[in-house]
């Protein structure tokens, strides 16, 4: 009985001596320019922030249908005139090379980054590092060269100019059913907090209970503001892609 009690307490100790650190989740998909913004402004941030940031790879069009999202700005001409202008402007402050890939709006709108997606997910059961070089290595091919990004063996030239160790068990992993379930586990944890586009982010507590839902690249300050942690702008010196 004795040992109980001392066993009940000291894990009551131990709880209250965890420190009480948010994390935040980052939601982001390839087919998303504004993912591949948000994505450079949190991970130049992981080297001056102490919160823990997890990345997730998520399927934006399964967003899209489940929310039945109109407001895609892409669908509204006004918008889609906007958001060229904006990403060319987005891109210089984060010190991105980006020019509008040929017939943009029409490949963004019909093309599917299901494979890409599921690619990202296999990388990251071996190794979330890697996963991150090949996101980022996709965003810069589409563009920096307006390379398509979205097929198997696109994806293949990817891996392997990043000389990625049996690429093709990677490739073949993309098909598994555990990637795919992690892609739509992803997913549905982002429509399951309200999500309706891309990039989006979930602030936890440590215990994952979500204390606030973000939209958008743009909102990199206010998100710095609530973890505590300094927001140092587009920390340009950190590119990886030149
Ligand atoms: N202001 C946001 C815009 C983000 C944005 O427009 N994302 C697109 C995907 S690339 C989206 O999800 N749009 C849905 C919507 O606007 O409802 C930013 O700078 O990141």
């Amino acid at each position: 009985m004795l040992q109980l009690l001392y066993h009940v307490l000291l894990s009551r100790l131990r709880i209250s001596k965890m420190p009480n650190r948010k994390q935040v989740k980052f939601f982001f998909d390839v087919i998303s320019p504004y993912s591949y913004f948000g994505f450079e402004g949190i991970t130049r941030h992981r080297t001056v922030w102490k919160t823990p940031i997890q990345m997730k790879p998520f399927f934006f069009a399964g967003v899209v249908r489940h929310t039945e999202n109109p407001g895609l700005p892409l669908r509204v001409p006004i918008k889609e005139k906007y958001m060229h202008k904006d990403l060319l402007f987005s891109a210089q402050y984060w010190g991105i090379p980006f020019r509008l890939p040929k017939d943009y709006t029409n490949v963004m709108l019909n093309t599917s980054s299901i494979v890409p997606q599921r690619i990202l997910v296999a990388a990251q059961l071996r190794d979330n590092a890697l996963m991150e070089d090949v996101a980022r290595a996709l965003w810069h091919r589409f563009y920096a060269y307006g390379k398509p990004i979205f097929t198997k063996s696109q994806v293949a030239e990817v891996l392997r100019d990043l000389h990625v160790k049996n690429s093709d068990e990677l490739l073949m992993m993309s098909d598994s059913a555990e990637v795919k379930n992690i892609l739509r586990e992803n997913t549905d944890e982002a429509i399951g907090n309200g999500c309706f586009g891309a990039p989006w982010m979930h602030i936890t507590d440590n215990h994952g209970k979500v204390l606030q839902t973000v939209f958008g690249s743009d909102r990199l300050p206010q998100v710095a503001d609530f973890l505590d942690e300094p927001f140092k702008g587009p920390m340009r010196e950190k590119k990886q892609n030149a």
